[in-house]
């Protein structure tokens, strides 16, 4: 892969050696940035360079040699922009540890999806408050498996930022023939959509392992939609965002695929399987099992109604039965679309 110049952003850094980071790290170096991908543990980072694969999360994906793989995050901090992509319970720690190392200035842009558990706060709102202040921050979200991205197929994605210069910049510095962003500014609406659709999901697998059929996942899908939108609005984002890659488009794409960890975990539910016995099974992360009670909780305190996540957040974390939360959702009175 060949080193473009950017004038900008030359040198990116991503933190988190799971599937998403290592795929992202492959994109920038793509584009023809100079990369380096921290991961937490220094045996991930052993194996990976001595392998040059990371055999845990994207097996079968050659990394190539000017991947730079480091353990230390002074070497992320050190760079002109960082990928945040550790899970989005981690990522207020991982920034907390990243705040001393960080040149003053650079930008860091939050891959990962997800609402915090404990404060029902946002991934901007947990990684500004560990970061030092003023650090310009960006949204990355759309439809994206990693292991697509990660062999170079066609992929689209949403960037948002506050600052349309530093989002034209940052979008100069990853987009590449294959890996294709398009600019917001609705830092909001660009969170939200990533992080419930990993929530529905869930409600699309249970769909797909109860055999209850494409309509309902398509039923699902649409009033799945009507509760981002609910709450992206409540929370000052905009109903165009979610119209877009963030929102319909990585809906369509999570709730349509066994890729999806969240989907084939929903899907595992509905074949009758218990969530310990699944997530042992598993060192992969599916973030609607924190962010199921993390939007529910938010979207109480803002008197949202968000009934199939409500539905999800019973069954994993309630103790709800499957059939009778599924009953309870076909029992709700009729009502206008639009409502
Ligand atoms: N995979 C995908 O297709 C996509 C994922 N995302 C989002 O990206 C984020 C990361 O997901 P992904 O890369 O898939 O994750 P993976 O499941 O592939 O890997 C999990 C990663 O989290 C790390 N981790 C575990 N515990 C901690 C901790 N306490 N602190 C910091 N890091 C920790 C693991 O490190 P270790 O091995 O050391 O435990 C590992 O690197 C998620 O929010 C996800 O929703 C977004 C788009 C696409
Ligand atoms: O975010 C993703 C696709 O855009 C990945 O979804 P899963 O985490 O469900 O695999």
């Amino acid at each position: 892969m060949t080193t473009r110049v950017s004038p900008t952003f030359s040198r990116i850094g991503v933190i988190g050696g799971g599937a998403w980071g290592t795929a992202l790290a492959l994109a920038a170096l793509r584009a023809g940035r100079e990369t380096w991908l921290w991961a937490r543990e220094p045996a991930v980072v052993a194996a990976m360079t001595a392998e040059r694969e990371n055999r845990d999360y994207l097996p079968g994906v050659p990394l190539p040699p000017d991947l730079r793989v480091t353990n230390d995050l002074a070497d992320i901090g050190a760079c002109d922009a960082v990928l945040l992509v550790s899970p989005a319970q981690h990522a207020r720690a991982v920034c907390a540890r990243l705040a001393p190392v960080l040149r003053p200035g650079a930008p860091v842009v939050i891959c990962a999806k997800g609402i915090e558990l404990d404060s029902f706060a946002l991934m901007s709102e947990a990684v500004a408050a560990a970061l030092p202040a003023g650090t310009p921050l960006a949204i990355l979200s759309g439809p994206t498996f990693a292991a697509e991205v990660a062999r170079g197929l066609p992929t689209a994605v949403t960037l948002a930022c506050a600052d349309a210069g530093l989002g034209a910049g940052l979008v100069e510095a990853l987009g590449s023939r294959s890996f294709r962003p398009y600019r917001s500014d609705d830092v909001i609406g660009s969170q939200i959509g990533g992080a419930v659709k990993n929530v529905l999901a869930i409600a699309c697998g249970v769909v797909e392992g109860r055999k209850l059929g494409d309509n309902a996942r398509a039923a699902l899908i649409t009033r799945g939609l009507a509760e981002i939108t609910r709450l992206a609005l409540a929370l000052g984002g905009r109903a165009d965002t979610l119209m877009g890659l963030s929102g319909l488009g990585d809906l369509t794409l999570t709730c349509s695929s066994l890729q999806s960890r969240n989907m084939s975990l929903g899907a595992a539910l509905g074949e009758g399987r218990a969530l310990a016995d699944i997530l042992a099974a598993r060192r992969s992360v599916a973030e609607g099992v924190y962010t199921a009670a993390a939007v529910v909780g938010l979207a109480g305190r803002l008197g949202v109604d968000m009934p199939i996540c409500a539905a999800v957040d019973a069954i994993l974390n309630k103790g709800a039965s499957l059939d009778a939360t599924i009953e309870g959702l076909l029992s709700r009175p009729f009502r206008g679309e639009g409502e």
